[in-house]
C-alpha cells in the first residue's frame, strides 16, 4: 500500500454498476462447458490452451464484446509430467526467476479494448461488496436494491432450510411440554454444537435464552429469535466488502482453498463484477495441476473480458504467477487474480507451493499478494474449520468466500470460523451463474441459519 497517501474509502450499493457503465449482456451460464472426468482425460495431453478455444466465446452479443489477451506462458512447459517438488529445486528456479521474464518470447500484450459502457479514464465504481480506495474520492452513499435481493436470500433460505429446519425440529421438541431449566439448557447447547455453531456460539445463546426464559415456557420462535440475534453478533464484525487498493497497478488477489471448493467459479464472478465497474482484469491459471481447471478460467476469462495468462499442464505455478504480475504491470491491469491448485492430498508439496508463490510476488511488491481469498464449500461443515486453519498457517488467509450455499449447505460452521478465526468473509456463492456471488450479509445469514421467517423476526 502506497504510504503518504491518505486513503479514502468508498462503498458502493447493491449489486449494479452505475449509470452509464452497463456491462456487455453476458448468458447466465449457458454455453458453459461442463467439467467431465472425460474432459480432463482428452485434455490429459498438454496442447497449446487456444487450440482449445477455437469456437465461438459464449457471449451473445459480439459486438459488445471484449477481445481478451490471450498470454500463453511456454517458457515453463518443457514436459508432461507434473513436476515433484523439491524445495533445493524452488530455491534455483526462484533465483532464476527474474532473468526467465526478461527472456519470455511471449508477443506482446496489446492494449486492451475497453469495456462497452465505460469511458476510457473513467474512474471506476465499486461494485457491491468491494470497497476501492484510491486517495481521490469521497465516500458515497450506499444504494438498496431490494429486488434482485430477494432471490439470492431465497435460495440461501433454501441451502440453509434442510439443517435449520432439522435443528428447529429439534429445539421444539426439546421445549415441548417442559419449562427452561438446566437440563433443557444443556440439551439445547449440544444440539447447536452438533448443528456446527461452535461452542462459544451455542453458550452465547443459550445464556441469553435463560436471562430472557428461565423457568417459562419456551417456543421454537422465542429460541430463533434469540439464535438469530446471536449469531448476528458473532458475524457482524466480519461482513466486510473486499476492499481493493488500486493505488496498486495491479491489485494481486491470490484464491486459495481446497479442490473443488469453488476457486475457479469465485474467480470468474469477481472478475465479471470487477470488469464491469470499469477494472481491468486479469486472470492467472495457476492450477497448473489439473487442465480442466486452466480451461475453464480462459472461459470465465472469455465470458468477463479478462486477460489471461495461462501456461502448460504441470508447470511451475510460481513461475506463471511472477511472468503473469510483470505482465499485468506492464498493460496497466487493475487486479490480477491468481488462481491455485488446492492439492490437500499432498501439504507438504502444496505447502512448498504456496509459499513459493507469495515469495515470488513479493520480490515485484513486497506488499503482494494484497489480498488471500479463501473459498469454503459450505456443504463440508466441520471440515472447512480445518482448512482454514491449514491455509491461514501456509498461505496468509486475509479474507474468505463461502460457496454453494444455493446446495445442501452446513452453514453454522462460518459461524464457528468467524468466532476463531475473525477473518473477513467477503461474499457468498448462491448458484454456479456468473452473478451468483453475493456480498456476505450477517443478519441475512444468521436468519436463514436460525430459520426465522420474516413474519417472525
Ligand atoms: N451450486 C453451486 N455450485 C458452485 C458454486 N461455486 C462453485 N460451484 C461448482 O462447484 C464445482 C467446483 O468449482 P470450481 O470452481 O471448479 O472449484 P475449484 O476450487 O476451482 O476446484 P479445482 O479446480 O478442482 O481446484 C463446479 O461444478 C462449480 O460450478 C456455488 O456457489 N453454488
Amino acid at each position: 500500500m502506497a504510504l503518504g497517501f491518505i486513503k479514502k474509502i468508498f462503498s458502493f450499493g447493491k449489486d449494479e454498476p452505475s449509470p452509464g457503465n452497463e456491462a456487455p449482456a453476458v448468458p447466465e451460464n449457458d454455453g458453459a462447458p461442463e467439467f467431465t472426468a472425460e474432459t480432463t482425460e482428452a485434455l490429459s495431453t498438454p496442447e497449446p490452451l487456444e487450440a482449445e478455444f477455437g469456437g465461438e466465446p459464449p457471449i451473445a452479443d459480439e459486438s459488445q464484446q471484449h477481445h481478451p489477451q490471450t498470454i500463453a506462458n511456454e517458457a515453463e512447459a518443457d514436459g508432461d509430467e507434473i513436476a515433484q517438488t523439491d524445495l533445493d529445486m524452488t530455491e534455483t528456479v526462484l533465483e532464476a526467476l527474474p532473468e526467465q521474464a526478461e527472456t519470455d518470447e511471449n508477443p506482446p500484450v496489446a492494449e486492451r479494448e475497453p469495456v462497452a459502457g465505460i469511458t476510457p479514464g473513467e474512474r471506476p465504481s465499486a461494485p457491491e461488496g468491494f470497497a476501492f480506495s484510491t486517495g481521490s474520492k469521497e465516500p458515497e452513499p450506499v444504494a438498496e436494491e431490494p429486488a434482485r435481493k430477494l432471490s439470492w436470500l431465497q435460495r440461501l433460505r433454501q441451502g440453509l432450510a434442510r439443517s435449520s429446519a432439522q435443528l428447529g425440529a429439534q429445539i421444539a421438541s426439546l421445549f415441548t411440554k417442559r419449562k427452561l431449566d438446566d437440563d433443557t439448557l444443556q440439551e439445547l447447547e449440544d444440539l447447536l454444537i452438533q448443528a456446527d455453531l461452535g461452542v462459544e456460539t451455542a453458550m452465547r445463546i443459550s445464556d441469553t435464552l435463560a436471562a430472557e426464559r428461565y423457568g417459562k415456557d419456551v417456543s421454537g420462535t422465542d429460541v430463533a429469535r434469540i439464535m438469530a440475534s446471536e449469531i448476528g453478533k458473532v458475524l457482524q464484525p466480519v461482513a466486510r466488502p473486499l476492499e481493493l487498493d488500486l493505488n496498486h497497478k495491479p491489485h494481486v488477489i491470490l484464491v486459495v482453498g481446497v479442490n473443488g471448493t469453488g476457486k475457479t467459479t469465485t474467480i470468474g464472478k469477481l472478475a465479471a463484477k470487477l470488469s464491469r465497474s470499469g477494472l481491468k482484469v486479469m486472470l492467472a491459471a495457476g492450477d497448473t495441476f489439473r487442465a480442466a481447471a486452466i480451461e475453464q478460467l480462459h472461459i470465465w476469462a472469455d465470458r468477463t473480458g479478462s486477460d489471461i495468462v495461462s501456461t502448460k499442464l504441470g508447470a511451475d505455478a510460481a513461475g506463471l504467477a511472477y511472468d503473469a504480475f510483470e505482465k499485468a504491470r506492464a498493460k496497466g491491469s487493475d487486479v490480477l487474480i491468481i488462481d491455485t491448485a488446492g492439492r490437500l492430498q499432498n501439504k507438504t508439496e502444496l505447502m512448498a507451493e504456496l509459499e513459493k508463490i507469495v515469495r515470488v510476488l513479493g520480490k515485484l511488491d513486497p506488499d503482494a499478494p494484497h489480498t488471500v481469498l479463501q473459498t469454503l464449500d459450505a456443504t463440508t461443515g466441520q471440515n472447512a474449520l480445518n482448512q482454514v486453519e491449514i491455509f491461514r498457517n501456509i498461505a496468509g488467509v486475509s479474507g474468505l468466500v463461502m460457496t454453494k450455499l444455493d446446495g445442501t449447505a452446513r452453514g453454522g460452521i462460518l459461524v464457528s470460523i468467524a468466532a476463531r478465526h475473525k477473518l473477513p468473509v467477503y461474499f457468498i456463492g448462491v448458484g454456479e451463474g456468473i452473478d451468483d456471488l453475493e456480498p456476505f450479509d450477517a443478519q441475512d445469514f444468521a436468519e436463514a441459519i436460525a430459520g426465522l421467517s420474516a413474519e417472525n423476526r
